[in-house]
This record gives C-alpha cells, sequence and structure tokens, in this order.
C-alpha cells in the first residue's frame, strides 16, 4: 500500500496543481477574453484621427490600455519593427463617445434593460464610457448600500465602462452625512426630479432639497443634474375629439415649455454664485434633456454670461424628431420633457451649434415593450422613455448633415465636455496619457434600421429609430485598449470598468 502512494504522489501533485491553476484562471478574465485583439501593444492607423488639435492623418499608438503616442502621417514610416498596425484607410478614428444619462435598469428592472444588454448596445454604437442614472432600477441608487447593488449587478456585466450617479431624493437631502457617504463611496455626482419621476421609489425634490444637496456637492465639487419640469397649474383637458390620448398634441399640451421655464428658474436662483470666487463656488448645476429652446434657454445664457457654473445637454431625439411628425398612438415616441415643434427642434440646433448647449446624451430609457401601450396608443398613459443607446451616434450625424455638423463637433458634444463634467481627465479625447477609449466608423456608410442589423438593447421594438435609415456605421471600438466590439462581435468576457469618483 505504501509502495502504491508513493507511486502515485507526483500524480497527485500534478493533478492538484493542475487544479489551482484552473480555477485561479478561471476566476478571472484573462487578457484574450477582454479583447477581439491579441496585443496590448499596437498601433491605429487612419486618414482620419479626430484629436482635440484637429482632424489628422497619421496613427495612435497603443500600450496597455492608454495612448502613449499621436505620430502624423508625415513622420511616420510605418514598418514592422513598430508592432502589429491596424490600417483603418478612410474611415474615422474617433474618441469614444461618453453618454452621460443612460437607465440600464438593472438591479430590479433587467427585464427592462440590464447591464450586459446596455452595455453591449454602447459598445456597437461607439460609446465607450456610459453613467447609469440612480432610477428605473429597483431600488434607486440613494444611499452607500443601494450603490453597493448597483455595483455587484454591474461587475463582471459591462463591456464598456460604466460610472454612476447617486440619487438626491427627499430621503437623504437633509442627511449631509448620508449623501457624504454615498458621495465617498464614489458616484460621480447627483440627480434629481423637480416633477414625478414615474418611479415610486425615487420621489421629487424641491428647492430646499436641491439648496442642501448642492452644499455638499460642493465639498466634493461634483455637480447635481435634474430633470427641470415643475408641474404648472394646467387647465383641465376634456377627453373630447380634440383632446384625444392617441393624439400626440394632447400629451404635448400636457407638459407645455413653462414647466421646464419654471423650473430652470428656480434652479438658478440656487446655483446662482456658483462662479469663480462666488459664495457657492464648487458647485456646479447641469440640466439635462433640455427641450425648450424658448425662455428656458434663455435664462441659461444668461446665467453662463454671469459666470455661473451650468451646463446643459439636450438628446438626439429632440433633434431627430418633431410634434408635427408623429403619428397618432406612436408612443415609441412619448418621452419627457416632450419632443416640441419643428420651430423648437431648428432652434435647439442653432444653441448646440452656437455653444449655448454644451453636450449630448442619450436619455436611452426603455421598459417593458407592453407598458408603451402601443396597441392602444394611449399617449397619457404609456411610460415616458426613448429607446436610443446604440444609435445617438449615426442620429447625430445623419440629422446634423443639414447643419454641416463636423467630426470635432461631434467629439466635443459626446466625448469632450461630457468627460469633464463627470470629472475623468483621463477620457474623452484622443491624446497622449489618455485611455485608449476609441471607436472607428464610417460616416458614409448608409444602414436600414431593421431586423437584419444587429441590434443589442434589448427591446428593439419599441425605439423610435426602428424603420428608419441612418448614415454612420460603427466598425470597432476600443475600451481601455480592448477591441471590445468589431463588425457585429463583442468580446467573449465583459471586461468594462466600474468607473468611480476618487
Ligand atoms: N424615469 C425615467 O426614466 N424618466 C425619463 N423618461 C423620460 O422620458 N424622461 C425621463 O426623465
Ligand atoms: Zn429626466
Ligand atoms: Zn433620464
Amino acid at each position: 500500500m505504501d509502495h502504491f502512494l508513493w507511486r502515485i504522489l507526483p500524480l497527485l501533485a500534478l493533478l492538484s496543481s493542475f487544479l489551482y491553476f484552473y480555477f485561479q484562471n478561471s476566476s478571472k478574465f484573462s487578457h484574450s477574453d477582454c479583447s477581439l485583439l491579441p496585443y496590448n501593444h499596437y498601433w491605429i492607423t487612419s486618414k482620419s484621427i479626430v484629436t482635440p488639435r484637429g482632424v489628422i492623418s497619421g496613427a495612435v499608438e497603443v500600450k496597455e490600455g492608454n495612448i502613449v503616442s499621436i505620430v502624423k502621417e508625415e513622420d511616420w514610416q510605418g514598418n514592422s519593427k513598430r508592432g502589429h498596425i491596424i490600417d483603418y484607410g478612410e474611415a474615422v478614428v474617433m474618441p469614444g463617445l461618453i453618454d452621460v444619462h443612460a437607465h440600464l435598469d438593472d438591479p430590479g428592472r433587467a427585464e427592462w434593460e440590464g447591464f450586459p444588454s446596455g452595455t453591449k448596445a454602447a459598445a456597437a454604437g461607439g460609446i465607450t464610457m456610459l453613467i447609469d442614472m440612480p432610477l428605473n432600477n429597483f431600488p434607486s441608487t440613494v444611499s452607500v448600500e443601494t450603490l453597493r447593488l448597483k455595483l455587484e449587478a454591474a461587475e463582471k456585466n459591462i463591456y464598456v465602462d460604466v460610472g454612476f450617479w447617486g440619487g438626491l431624493v427627499p430621503e437623504n437631502a437633509f442627511n449631509a452625512s448620508s449623501l457624504e457617504a454615498l458621495l465617498s463611496a464614489g458616484v460621480l455626482g447627483l440627480k434629481s426630479f423637480m416633477c414625478p419621476s414615474g418611479i415610486n421609489d425615487f420621489p421629487m425634490t424641491n428647492a430646499s432639497h436641491i439648496k442642501e444637496g448642492l452644499s455638499v456637492l460642493a465639498k466634493f465639487r461634483r455637480p447635481l443634474l435634474v430633470h427641470a419640469e415643475i408641474q404648472q397649474d394646467s387647465e383641465n383637458y376634456l377627453e373630447d375629439d380634440a383632446n384625444d390620448p392617441r393624439h400626440y398634441s394632447t400629451y404635448l399640451k400636457t407638459r407645455p415649455p413653462s414647466w421646464e421655464e419654471a423650473a430652470i428658474r428656480e434652479l438658478l436662483t440656487l446655483s446662482k454664485d456658483t462662479g469663480i470666487g462666488g459664495s457657492a463656488e464648487g458647485a456646479h448645476l447641469h440640466i439635462v434633456h433640455l427641450s425648450d429652446s424658448g425662455s428656458s434657454l434663455q435664462l441659461l445664457k444668461q446665467a453662463k454670461r454671469s459666470g455661473d457654473s451650468v451646463t446643459v445637454e439636450t438628446c438626439p431625439h429632440y433633434l431627430a424628431f418633431s410634434a408635427e411628425e408623429i403619428e397618432d398612438g406612436d408612443t415609441r415616441f412619448k418621452c419627457a420633457p416632450p419632443i416640441r415643434n419643428a420651430a423648437n427642434r431648428e432652434a435647439l440646433w442653432k444653441a448646440l451649434l452656437e455653444g449655448d448647449i454644451d453636450m449630448l446624451s442619450s436619455d436611452h430609457s426603455p421598459t417593458m415593450p407592453e407598458l408603451k401601450l402601443l396597441n392602444e396608443g394611449n399617449f397619457l398613459k404609456a411610460w415616458g422613455g426613448i429607446s436610443s443607446l446604440q444609435f445617438v451616434l449615426p442620429v447625430t450625424w445623419s440629422y446634423g448633415q443639414k447643419y454641416g455638423v463636423t467630426l470635432e463637433q461631434l467629439a466635443l458634444w459626446w466625448s469632450e465636455r461630457p468627460a469633464k463634467l463627470v470629472g475623468k481627465d483621463s477620457k474623452g479625447a484622443i491624446e497622449v496619457g489618455k485611455h485608449a477609449d476609441i471607436f472607428v466608423w464610417e460616416p458614409n456608410t448608409d444602414f436600414d434600421l431593421n431586423d437584419d442589423l444587429p441590434i443589442y438593447i434589448k427591446h428593439p421594438s419599441i425605439s423610435a429609430y426602428m424603420g428608419t435609415k441612418l448614415s454612420g456605421k460603427v466598425l470597432t471600438t476600443f475600451v481601455r485598449g480592448n477591441l471590445v466590439y468589431k463588425e457585429g462581435k463583442h468580446a467573449s468576457a465583459a471586461c468594462g470598468s466600474l468607473i468611480l469618483a476618487k
């Protein structure tokens, strides 16, 4: 017996070391699972690379996830000694998009979207980082404990980098230590609503809650994002022919621009003195999804002119669609604030081009298709929210053609300014020292949004973009040097990072 044991001992040792290495490696992703490219040092070359110093023809050197050099074509003698080269020819190389406003609804309502599907859609759309909103998931992200649930749901399930906004709600607004703990745990800022959010555990805040929130945020130098609509007294709409809930105009009348104007007027009294040297220096106010290009926009322009620390975003759906075009019962277009008329859309474009609107975001806010009530077509009862995450780049580009939108403007609205809002200077541009968050696309390639297209958002049927034709096809997406998406294929492992504030 002894003899036998001695004979199999080497075999047992071999077996145990094999098992040890097997479990060690299966517990974390190997580099090759994170990337469709087997290199961590390589060059991307193209005739058109969008950098903060203009569009250049040349090469970007990527090493261990960072951009380590950028070489213009005239200084580039490409040869094999440089290592692996991926040549994209005429295709455009851009900084990855940063979507500062997405609802992935995970945990708790992952059947609405979810981290895996949402971040796969992002990667396929050229988005390399998104910031997840604190509501529509359950429970809402309003405390350290609920943030922990978010982080657990996201970890190893994200194909792009994901940061998090925390919620400012009546329950935590007067509790500075709770807000400080949430901010210390890494949320990039806070978000609140000035009207009902549609989610029971995310109640609206009033001016005094917001004032408290801003004072805590000032210490951390992080922004407050606000859904700026305050319900105004409105006439009672009779359910007569003129107010058929299947007509979009009926819904539009229920949320006039005065709701946005009232909220912004109130917010600007609170964000007064946030400028350099002001008594509230350090606080920053960011208005999400502006739809009213009238008085609301004028108020914001004035506040900026007087030096207040204020920014504003709008969304592709306000730039693409107009109220006049929305057909009876087509609740895919229902969102809040609502899509307004064509003249309003025109003025939003003008404000964006002139720099009065700072950036774009998706406000991707899906739900279960049944809650869109597409059969009934009742605009007053359907879920409000647009599904767009994968398409924001081609939408901005296609509808922006009329206005002569440039590649540099896309980078400004979708990368550079969003990176600044979230306080991540390692992101947002193709520049030496930054993360290699890059995507490559063909602006002139058209495609139809139909069932033949690989679509990763969970419920394509509720997206208002389905059935349209767009220009601008994403070929590949890199996140911190990992090739996470290439023409319909994702890396096998979800290696996006959780982006926390420090
Ligand atoms: N809860 C939620 O996502 N609401 C969003 N939907 C929308 O259309 N506007 C919003 O603020
Ligand atoms: Zn909102
Ligand atoms: Zn939203």
